[in-house]
């Protein structure tokens, strides 16, 4: 069987993590297309990945099975409404991962009866160990379900949702949450140098722990709080530490800072929908 052939409109960041599982798990570079109208970024593409690139994006629409809207969501109506021709005569897939921008705002800016799967992936893809949420309207068909969720699966964990409100949710957790992890390591990274650790120990030292610690709570049958509370000796070290955090409030922090970013979904979605 043929490979779908799939269009990213926009090669940044998050387009590069979505290529780049896509590729890492065997699917054929000659099967993807990546538009963007920075030049350099295209070449970068095309050499690291193999991938066609080109700055046309309706030419490139033209021959999609499914097309990735990968722009700013600021960005997103103005390239949409450009894409409607093309789209309306073909009704290929289209795939949005922009935060905060609403499928029936989506489908009005490409027209009526276009199969439009919202997602919110994140920037881990690019290793395979993305994790993305999907809302499907009412005119993709199974098979489209079934591409759609192949080619985020590609890049790691994939999650279907009934109900696309919780999508700023899913925003505020893991479309973010990679940032989050990264301060921590940051942090981490440089408390360790304070205390007289050289960069590069540090680093490896933070990085392990991190990785081991995902990767427990995902193998065990405990939950995080369990696991916690496992290294945390009464009288010990990490109970000093604990509770260090614990008189910071960080319980209060972290719930206002996902509060934030789901709010802020919110209103990216109902701006970019009633421009
Ligand atoms: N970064 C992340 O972790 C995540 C991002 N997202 C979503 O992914 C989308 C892209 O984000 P991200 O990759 O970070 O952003 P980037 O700015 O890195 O990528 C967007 C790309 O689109 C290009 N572009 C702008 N206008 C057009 C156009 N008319 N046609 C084709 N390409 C165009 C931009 O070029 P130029 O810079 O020259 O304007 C840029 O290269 C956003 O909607 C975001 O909400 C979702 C989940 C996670
Ligand atoms: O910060 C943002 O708006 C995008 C969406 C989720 C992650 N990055």
């Amino acid at each position: 069987m043929t490979a779908a052939r799939i269009v990213f409109i926009g090669g940044g960041n998050m387009a590069r993590s979505l290529v780049g599982g896509l590729i890492a798990d065997a699917y054929p570079a000659d099967a993807i297309h990546v538009t963007d109208p920075d030049k350099q970024r295209l070449s970068q593409l095309g050499a690291d990945f193999g991938v066609h690139v080109g700055d046309d994006n309706i030419a490139a629409a033209k021959q999609a099975d499914a097309i990735v809207l990968a722009v700013k969501p600021q960005m997103l109506r103005q390239v949409a409404e450009a894409l409607a021709p093309c789209v309306q005569a073909r009704k290929p897939l289209v795939i949005s991962i922009a935060a905060g921008v609403r499928e029936s705002d989506l489908s009005r800016w490409l027209g009526a009866g276009v199969p439009v799967v919202r997602t919110m992936p994140n920037t881990p893809a690019l290793v395979q160990t993305g994790a993305t949420a999907l809302y499907a309207n009412r005119h993709v068909s199974d098979d489209q379900r079934d591409l759609a969720e192949s080619l985020l699966r590609a890049a790691g964990l994939t999650q279907w949702l009934d109900d696309e409100q919780l999508m700023d949710a899913v925003t505020a957790i893991s479309g973010s949450g990679p940032a989050y992890f990264f301060l921590l390591i940051e942090m981490l990274e440089q408390a360790g140098e304070k205390l007289g650790l050289p960069a590069e120990t540090a680093r490896l030292l933070t990085l392990q722990t991190a990785l081991g610690a995902a990767k427990m709570a995902l193998e065990s049958e405990e939950d995080a709080a369990v696991l916690r509370q496992r290294v945390t000796s009464p009288g010990g070290t990490t109970e000093r530490a604990i509770s260090t955090l614990e008189q910071g409030d960080i319980r209060t922090l972290i719930d206002d800072a996902v509060r934030a970013a789901a709010q802020r979904a919110a209103e990216l979605g109902k701006i970019l929908g009633e421009q």
